[in-house]
């Protein structure tokens, strides 16, 4: 049984190690794969929110970068140039007006000349006022002959932020005479930047000029500020886009950016990295714990059905085979499994069987042996004490049931001690054997010759009185006078008789044929006393 326990705990230790490396190579496989592909995931929100920032910025600014450009062409149908004389001033402010009115975006729209005059609707600027020195007049004065950068600023007045583009107005000879510019509010572009993230919170947007200065940010802390870690991992080409990964005091960042160089601007979309790692993270625990539970589960059957198809015919076997062993008269009914076991199981049925006959063959001649030894003298090979105490008790169970009569004889070799001392033990054994094989040819068969111990042998004689006994032991003495005995060794013996009677018993007869001896040996041996 223990050995069995033992064999359902190996299947099962096999079954689980195996588990545990299928479930580390799926659960490194897994957790590689969902590593990156939340990697890819997180990369391609950041490019999609970026590409539709990006879009949303390009489609808020290019309505009015090419009012600007049209304002200062001459298919406005007004010439710059005449910005002296009243008509021309009432016919661009009134084209300011229209545009202000069919782009709603603009805030501002005004005009600057090299005399450092302004023309704008509905404003009249202070005495001093001087157009040439404003940051927007240098601006595009800088970015000449295109569309100056977009240049964020806070109107002093209502502190809205404000982007402004500008482009010069050039005369014939191509030489500056003004600067034409258009302020837009910036709410929607901030806004639009603003815009949370609901799978990843730390992801926002922003926009930063080509050398890394931010313009818009929501965190109102951070424009005029400069981004050069970032900047330094962005591609100078431009109107590329990417993503791009760095650390930013202690936080990784991944970032993708938009460079739009029309606009001087790149729009940047990036998240803290552990943002994106914490769900993939999660999402890889909960993988492999689903992994581990369902592989375990499933080896753990596995090895369950496998153990009771294996174990319990094994198990069944066993019992067949102990009770077959311990010679259990009864067996159980067992049904021989239809598959290799069975086959065994068969087999060793077979092979105990034919090995408890052979070992009961064995035991049956070995009994026989033992029987035999137990009952038969080493020296003379004729029946022991023992059998002889076994005879007569056999012919006293006789005699009482049925009165037939039975004779014991007694006899006694006279001065044995001699034969040995002159002759040496040996020769007194052969003295024994010859004496034994004389007297058992002389006998009946049905009479029992045996060695009562030393040098004195009984002979046990059914259907014989004492007539017929005295007749048998007269023959034994011819028999032993004329018996040739090595070295001429003269044999005699003493031999007392008596025929069983109803005044006997087993023991009183054997005292008195033991009387008979001893007086057939006082009064010279050689004789018999019936
Ligand atoms: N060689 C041999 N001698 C035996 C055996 N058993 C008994 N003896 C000897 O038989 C002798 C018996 O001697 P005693 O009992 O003195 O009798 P005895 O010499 O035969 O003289 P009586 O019986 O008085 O005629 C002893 O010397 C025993 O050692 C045996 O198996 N082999």
């Amino acid at each position: 049984m223990k050995k069995f326990s033992k064999l359902h705990h190996q299947i099962f230790s096999i079954t689980t190690a195996l588990a545990f490396i299928i479930i580390v190579i799926i659960s490194v496989s897994i957790a590689s794969l969902l590593y990156t592909q939340g990697i890819d995931n997180a990369e391609s929100v950041l490019r999609n929110k970026n590409r539709s920032v990006t879009a949303l910025i390009e489609g808020y600014v290019a309505p009015l970068r090419k009012a600007v450009k049209y304002s200062g062409s001459p298919e406005s149908g007004v010439d710059h140039t005449h910005y002296r004389e009243q008509g021309t001033k009432e016919e661009i402010l009134s084209l300011f007006e229209i545009l202000q009115k069919t782009i709603p975006n603009i805030h501002y729209i005004f005009s600057g000349y090299e005399d450092g005059s302004l023309l704008i609707n509905h404003y009249t600027p202070p005495a001093d006022y001087n157009a040439v020195i404003r940051p927007w007049y240098q601006a595009a004065i800088e970015s000449s002959p295109r569309i100056s950068d977009g240049v964020p600023y806070q109107d002093i007045n209502s502190k809205e932020w404000l982007v402004s583009f500008g482009k010069t107005l050039l005369d014939t000879n191509m030489n500056v005479i003004g600067v034409i510019s258009i302020d837009a509010g910036m709410d929607a572009i901030v806004e639009a930047l603003a815009v949370k993230d609901e799978k990843y919170p730390t992801i926002y947007n922003f926009v930063m000029d080509t050398e890394g200065k931010i313009l818009i940010h929501p965190d109102e802390a951070l424009p005029d500020t400069v981004n050069k870690k970032i900047i330094s991992h962005i591609p100078k080409a431009i109107n590329t886009s990417g993503s791009l990964s760095y650390d930013d005091e202690d936080q990784q960042k991944l970032a993708h950016f938009n460079r739009i160089d029309e606009l001087g601007w790149i729009v940047v979309t990036e998240v803290n990295f552990a943002d994106i790692r914490h769900p993939i993270i999660d999402t890889i625990i909960a993988t492999v714990l689903m992994i581990v539970i369902g592989t375990l589960l499933t080896t753990w059957l596995m090895s369950y059905i496998l153990s009771s198809h294996l174990i319990l015919p094994l198990r069944k076997l066993q019992q067949r085979v102990q009770e077959i062993t311990e010679g259990k008269d009864e067996l159980g009914k067992y049904v021989f499994p239809n598959n290799e076991i069975g086959k065994i199981s068969e087999a060793i049925e077979k092979l105990t069987e034919k090995a408890l006959v052979q070992m009961n063959i064995e035991l049956k001649d070995k009994n026989a042996q033992l029987s035999t030894i137990s009952h038969t003298d080493q020296l003379t090979s004729i029946a022991n004490r023992r059998k002889m105490m076994e005879v007569l008790q056999t012919e006293v169970s006789r005699y009482q049931s049925t009165h037939q009569p039975f004779s014991v004889l007694m006899f006694d070799i006279d001065h044995f001690k001699r034969v040995n001392d002159s002759h040496g033990h040996e020769m007194g054994d052969q003295v024994l054997i010859h004496l034994a094989q004389i007297v058992e040819a002389t006998i009946r068969n049905t009479d029992t010759l045996g060695r009562w111990g030393g040098e004195e042998f009984v002979i046990v004689c059914p259907n014989t009185d004492k007539h017929m006994a005295l007749n048998m032991a007269e023959k034994v003495f011819s028999a032993i006078h004329t018996h040739d005995f090595p070295l001429q060794i003269n044999v005699t013996v003493s031999l007392g008789l008596s025929e069983f009677t109803n005044e006997h018993s087993l023991e009183s007869v054997l005292v008195e044929i033991d009387r008979k001896m001893y007086r057939a040996k006082q009064l010279g041996r050689n004789q018999i006393q019936a």
